[in-house]
């Protein structure tokens, strides 16, 4: 175990607002090593108090002051709309000392910095789902009042999470497009090779099964080889073969330009949240 998650040992960690990606983190900080005793999750329905209970073991409430009263890190996982309710709730209770995480999309730490109160240290986050299994990556960036320290620490506890890469602010935008957003592209293509698997007359389970595997070994061809994505498809198209008749299919409808648009408006929806919610 290296010296940044020894750290992590008995650090509280206050969680407000716990939907889908503030348990995905919340699951991560546990990986880290954050003891399930030192995790307060906030939440407003009592049913879903019940399940974070159950499957973590963590506490819940529904105050969020209270939550963060002895919290060295809070992490706001609301939405945009919501953040600014939470920060005023949360600013006037956090302990000397709190970093505020923030996972919000396109919200900068201005936002956080002015609601707050003056020199609360801040990170954004831009985590992605798939930290719920250890496997996501966060970018992360630090505010003027947040140390070398709390970044490490707040590093340390997202490690669980998977991977953890610093990023300027001003990349924020284009991380969440690709990687904040990026699961739901990968289920998006997923569902539609099922689909077609189906249409070709395969049952839906093997469909399934077919395209979730294929997904899963060809992510882990690139990342353990380390080849350019390119290379690794000419080696799966023969010449005069099936691959490259499906690939220029794709190419014919535009599905590279596509996804070209697709996180160019992604970014662009990040902009506008902030402009409106600014
Ligand atoms: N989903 C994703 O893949 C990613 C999301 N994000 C960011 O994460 C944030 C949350 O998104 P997501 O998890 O999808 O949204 P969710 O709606 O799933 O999560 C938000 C949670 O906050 C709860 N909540 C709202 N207000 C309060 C309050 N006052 N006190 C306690 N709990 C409260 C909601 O409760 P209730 O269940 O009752 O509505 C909900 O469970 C957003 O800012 C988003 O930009 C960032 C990266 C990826
Ligand atoms: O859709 C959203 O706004 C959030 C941010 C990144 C992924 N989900």
């Amino acid at each position: 175990m290296d010296e940044q998650i020894t750290g992590i040992t008995g650090t509280r960690v206050a969680f407000c607002g716990t939907g889908n990606m503030g348990e995905a983190v919340l699951a991560g900080a546990l990986a880290s090593g954050v003891a399930p005793g030192d995790v307060v999750a906030t939440v407003r329905r009592d049913g879903r108090a019940g399940e974070l209970e159950a499957r973590y073991g963590v506490r819940t409430t529904t105050d969020n002051a209270a939550a963060v009263a002895d919290a060295r890190v809070v992490v706001v996982g609301v939405k945009p709309k919501d953040v600014a309710a939470m920060l005023a709730s949360i600013g006037p209770a956090l302990a000397p000392g709190a970093v505020v995480v923030s996972v919000a999309a396109g919200l900068p730490l201005r936002f956080f910095e002015e609601r707050l109160p003056a020199g609360t240290a801040v990170v954004r986050a831009m985590p992605n789902t798939p930290a719920q299994v250890g496997a996501g990556v966060t970018a992360i960036v630090g505010g003027s009042a947040a140390s070398d320290e709390d970044l490490a620490l707040v590093e340390g506890i997202l490690s669980g999470s998977g991977l953890v890469v610093r990023v300027a602010e001003k990349d924020m935008d284009a991380v969440g497009a690709l990687a904040g957003s990026g699961p739901a592209y990968v289920f998006y293509v997923v569902d539609a090779m099922a689909e077609a698997g189906v249409l070709l007359g395969l049952t839906r389970d093997v469909a399934r099964t077919l395209a979730v595997q294929t997904v899963l070994g060809a992510g882990r061809l690139l990342d353990e080889t380390g080849e350019h994505p390119v290379t690794l498809r000419e080696r799966v198209s023969s010449p005069g073969g099936t691959t490259v008749a499906a690939l220029r299919r794709l190419d014919d409808r535009g599905v590279r330009a596509a996804f070209l648009d697709a996180l160019e408006a992604a970014r662009d929806r990040a902009r506008e949240l902030a402009a409106e919610l600014g």
